[in-house]
């Protein structure tokens, strides 16, 4: 078992019948749900104040009602979720409010679950990942603890500082790479999509396991900028026909309903595989995941709830719904 099977210790559905696939899983998950649990306090306590009384009737499901739509869970996954409620309630025919709780976790939990999967890498060689999303959602910095995880089991990286316009970015990145100490491919000024399909050149050049490829922020309103990413994309494939393997979208946890908008808009124009949802700290948003599993079910691959690189790991729907319904 080499390094990196180490760390494939999650089940797996496979994806190829290339037995070579690594799992990624993000190690030290020590005092994770404390930590996720305390990031989601603020979505969190509205949410279950409403158990705190001592029955089971109309007042209590409206008040819900109100802390998921106020926690961003948008009008179709709140309604389900209510129906989804009565309906285990009477089944379990449940008498106390902190049972409702209990089922609201389950619900809940079940709704997430189709969003829960594993990143995985080695089926391709380079297993090529694009990052998008827009500024400050904190791609560089996803994209820079995710080097660290997969440097830390035995994977070699190549990163490709696809933000050719902003220096700041291109330093951010070339710090992660020094500190992780793999390869970056940067070209000052350079056209994005050129040094994108450089990249996955060079990274099939030098054997690398992943390549993967930080792109500038950009809002999903600018139409140039969208097309831009598209074209990015578009490139990637010319370099390997399979590629790219995953196309990343980075949200940002407080922008709530938003980021359902940027969901789709990024999926319109590059074809999302996945999610990273960050700042998931502090946020009074979080049920905007229940808005993404109804409404545009991309999985989330992993969260974030700071800045540390223990605060980065891979998602997990039960777990999600017990800090969320803690
Ligand atoms: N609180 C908190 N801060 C985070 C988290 N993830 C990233 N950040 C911070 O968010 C800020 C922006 O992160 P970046 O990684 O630079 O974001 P970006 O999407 O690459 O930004 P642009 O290159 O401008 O588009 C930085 O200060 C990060 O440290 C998180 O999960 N929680």
């Amino acid at each position: 078992m080499d390094s990196w099977a180490r760390f494939a210790c999650e089940p797996r559905t496979p994806v190829s019948p290339r037995d070579s696939a690594r799992t990624h899983r993000l190690p030290s998950r020590g005092g994770w749900l404390d930590r996720l649990k305390n990031g989601l306090k603020k979505t969190g306590n509205s949410i279950t104040t409403v158990f705190t009384g001592t029955q089971i009737d109309d007042a209590l499901y409206e008040e819900l009602e109100t802390a998921l739509l106020l926690a961003d869970a948008g009008v179709p996954a709140t309604e389900f979720l209510l129906n989804d409620l009565r309906r285990r309630v009477k089944e379990a025919r449940a008498t106390d409010p902190a049972q409702v709780k209990t089922l609201l976790q389950d619900a809940i939990a079940d709704m997430l679950a189709p969003l829960e999967k594993t990143l995985v890498v080695g089926v391709y060689h380079p297993t090529v990942i694009m990052v998008a999303g827009v500024n400050g959602a904190g791609k560089t910095t996803s994209i820079g603890k995710l080097t660290k995880h997969f440097a830390d089991a035995g994977a070699s990286v190549l990163l490709a500082a696809a933000d050719t316009f902003r220096a700041a970015a291109r330093e951010q990145l070339a710090v992660w790479a020094d500190r992780n100490q793999v390869e970056i491919i940067s070209q000052q000024g350079a056209d994005p999509s050129a040094v994108s399909f450089d990249a996955v050149g060079a990274g099939r050049a030098r054997r690398k396991d992943v390549v993967l490829v930080d792109t500038a922020g950009r809002l999903p309103t600018q139409k140039h900028l969208m097309e831009e990413l598209t074209k990015i994309r578009r490139v990637v494939t010319k370099a390997d026909i399979t590629a790219p393997h995953e196309v990343l979208l980075v949200i940002d946890g407080n922008t709530g309903q938003n980021a359902l908008a940027q969901v789709k808009a990024f999926d319109e124009a590059v074809q999302l595989t996945g999610l990273v949802v960050t700042k998931l700290d502090g946020t009074a948003k979080g049920g905007v995941l229940c808005a993404i599993a109804r409404e545009k079910p991309i999985p989330v691959y992993f969260v974030g709830v700071g800045e540390r690189l223990e605060d980065l790991q891979t998602f997990k729907a039960r777990e999600f719904a017990q800090a969320l319904v803690g």
